[in-house]
């Protein structure tokens, strides 16, 4: 398969199953703890990081192998076992179940793939290349992340903020519209790179909005 439906999915509190406890399930894992997912683990030996997060009850932990109906209830399932016949078995049991998988050996058994993420506060740029170079990925991924520096999470902060402010006080979604429009051609960016930006009051917000408003 080439094309895939890029999607962000909530996973907050859902029970995500990882079957697998080595680099590659390490990996996944962090991925899901940093969406709030509730992430059980099924392996026999996991990583002394992901031991870690166990003692700290950040992820609950089934130390044994993967059994038939261990993914019953779950949200997603990940395959991260370095055994093919395993992973194998897991997709079809989460198929069975119309459970979304991804199988870390293989996008042709996946139902989804895990794509390298450029990560800034609210702003998520992910990266696939449909399983042909999951390397190619994490070198795209640093490319972006120069281009995308940490300024951006304070940026796109700045914007949700506002756009908040916007649609609880201008009940026109045309004025709205070229509202959040201006402010995108503001130069906060430059702002914040040089570290002219602060954050606005309420009371300025609201002055804004007024004085823009007058202009529409
Ligand atoms: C992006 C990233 C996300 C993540 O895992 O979080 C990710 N792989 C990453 C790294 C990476 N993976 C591999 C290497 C070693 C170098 C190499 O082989 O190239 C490195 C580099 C490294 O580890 O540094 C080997 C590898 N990967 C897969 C196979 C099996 C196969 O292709 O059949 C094999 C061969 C195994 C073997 O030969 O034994 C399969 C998949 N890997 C994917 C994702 C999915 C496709 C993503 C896409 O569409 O591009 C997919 C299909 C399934 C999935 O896992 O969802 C993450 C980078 C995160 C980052 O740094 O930003
Ligand atoms: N998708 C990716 O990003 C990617 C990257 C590199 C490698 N891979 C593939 O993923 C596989 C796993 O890589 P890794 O570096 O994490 O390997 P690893 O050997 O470090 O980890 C394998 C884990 O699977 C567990 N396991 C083995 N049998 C099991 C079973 N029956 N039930 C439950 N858990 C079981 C082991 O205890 C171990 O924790 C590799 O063999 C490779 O084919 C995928």
């Amino acid at each position: 398969m080439d094309r895939y439906t890029p999607l962000f999915v909530n996973t907050a509190g859902k029970t995500c199953c990882v079957i697998g406890g080595g680099r590659v399930a390490e990996r996944k894992i962090k991925g899901l703890l940093h969406a709030e997912a509730h992430i059980k683990v099924f392996s026999p030996e996991i990583t002394a990081e992901l031991k870690q997060l166990h003692d700290d009850s950040r992820i609950e932990w089934i130390a044994r192998s993967y059994r038939n109906g261990d993914l019953r209830g779950a949200f997603l399932v990940y395959a991260a076992t370095d055994h093919v016949e395993v992973n194998s078995s897991v997709v079809q049991e989460a198929n069975e179940a119309g459970i979304l998988v991804n199988d870390a050996m293989s996008s042709e058994r996946s139902a989804f793939i895990t794509p390298s993420v450029v990560r800034r506060g609210r702003l998520s740029i992910a990266i696939s290349t449909a399983g042909a170079g999951p390397a190619a990925a994490a070198e795209i991924r640093s490319t972006l992340e120069q281009q995308f520096g940490e300024e951006y999470e304070t940026y796109i902060e700045f914007l949700h903020q506002m756009r908040t402010e916007v649609k609880a006080r201008v009940s026109s979604p045309g004025h709205r519209r070229v509202l959040l429009r201006q402010l995108t051609e503001m130069n906060v960016l430059e702002d914040i790179r040089t570290g002219q930006f602060r954050w606005w009051t309420e009371e300025e917000i609201g002055n804004w909005i007024s004085r823009n408003q007058e202009e529409l």
